[in-house]
């Protein structure tokens, strides 16, 4: 297993502005980065627990809530918990709970607007926003909380604010062997102290681990032209050119499969289409 580096740039060093220009140089590289010394720790010294619980004291949240500290999606070992008031939350977290806050918008169909949503927090922050910002949400986990391994189909910057955490982030280009083997040909570890901000592509697979209590704030933005985008609340869903190759794709199962095996086998393979694609279509029946 190869181990690669992550790039470092530091913002003040460089003498560097986040613009969309520099935006835009960072997707076209396509590489995860984290850019340090982005001026935006001053007002968060404070983010301490109690401070915390006294700036959000009017916010109901909605909530992960369980008893394993490495929340699993596919197995779902949490449940969600509506109007949790902030300040047991908080408390909650900081005693170890298995509690974890993605915060979601004021309605339920909203997308999360971390500015709108958390006034009080988001004046503390001098967080740069890319024109074409799709969503910014508020993440909260407690000391070990480890997050799936998944992918997200936005470009997005991971702000971390209190805490640290632990990102492990595998190309796209491995995502067949992560399923299968684990025989990662490159994985890519790194800590994000408060201050950090690590630059995700789109499509990068990654899982994290708070290192102690910890506050991150992320911000998914659109890189493809919008009209490539469907409506998505949670920065996940394919991009529209994916989602009707893959009803073509469905299309062309159905007709291959009127042939005999031998046809079957041949044809599928000559048109390169793979035996996962195979029985997930058999399994949907
Ligand atoms: O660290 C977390 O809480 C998860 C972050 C994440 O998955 C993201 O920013 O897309
Ligand atoms: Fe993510």
């Amino acid at each position: 297993m190869k181990s690669v580096r992550i790039r470092r740039i530091n913002l003040q060093q460089k003498q560097i502005n986040i613009n969309d220009e520099f935006i835009s140089s960072l997707v076209e590289e396509g590489q995860p980065v984290i850019l340090e010394n982005t001026e935006n720790l001053d007002m968060t010294e404070n983010w301490k627990v109690e401070n915390l619980c006294e700036k959000m004291k009017d916010c109901n949240l909605s909530i992960h809530k369980g008893g394993n500290l490495t929340l699993d999606f596919r197995t779902k070992n949490f449940e969600y918990a509506n109007k949790y008031p902030a300040g047991d939350f908080l408390r909650e977290v900081a005693s170890g709970k298995v509690r974890y806050l993605r915060s979601t918008g004021a309605r339920r169909k909203d997308l999360p607007d971390f500015e709108k949503d958390y006034p009080s927090l988001s004046s503390d922050l001098n967080l740069f926003k890319p024109e074409r910002t799709h969503s910014q949400i508020l993440r909260i986990s407690p000391k070990d909380l480890e997050i799936w391994l998944h992918y997200d189909t936005l470009d997005n910057f991971l702000t971390q604010t209190v805490g640290e955490k632990e990102v492990l982030l595998f190309n796209p280009k491995d995502a067949a062997n992560l399923y299968l083997d684990g025989d990662k040909s490159e994985c890519i570890g790194e800590v994000l102290k408060p201050g950090d901000v690590l630059f995700i592509p789109a499509l990068w697979f990654h899982c994290t681990k708070a290192n102690n209590f910890s506050v991150s704030i992320n911000t998914f933005f659109k890189s493809l032209p919008d009209k490539m985008y469907g409506k998505d609340l949670y920065g996940n869903r394919d991009p529209l050119p994916v989602e009707d190759a893959a009803k073509h794709l469905q299309k062309a199962i159905i007709a291959l499969k009127q042939l005999p095996p031998t046809y079957q086998h041949f044809y599928f393979h000559k048109l390169g289409i793979s035996a996962a694609c195979l029985s997930d279509n058999n399994n949907s029946k």
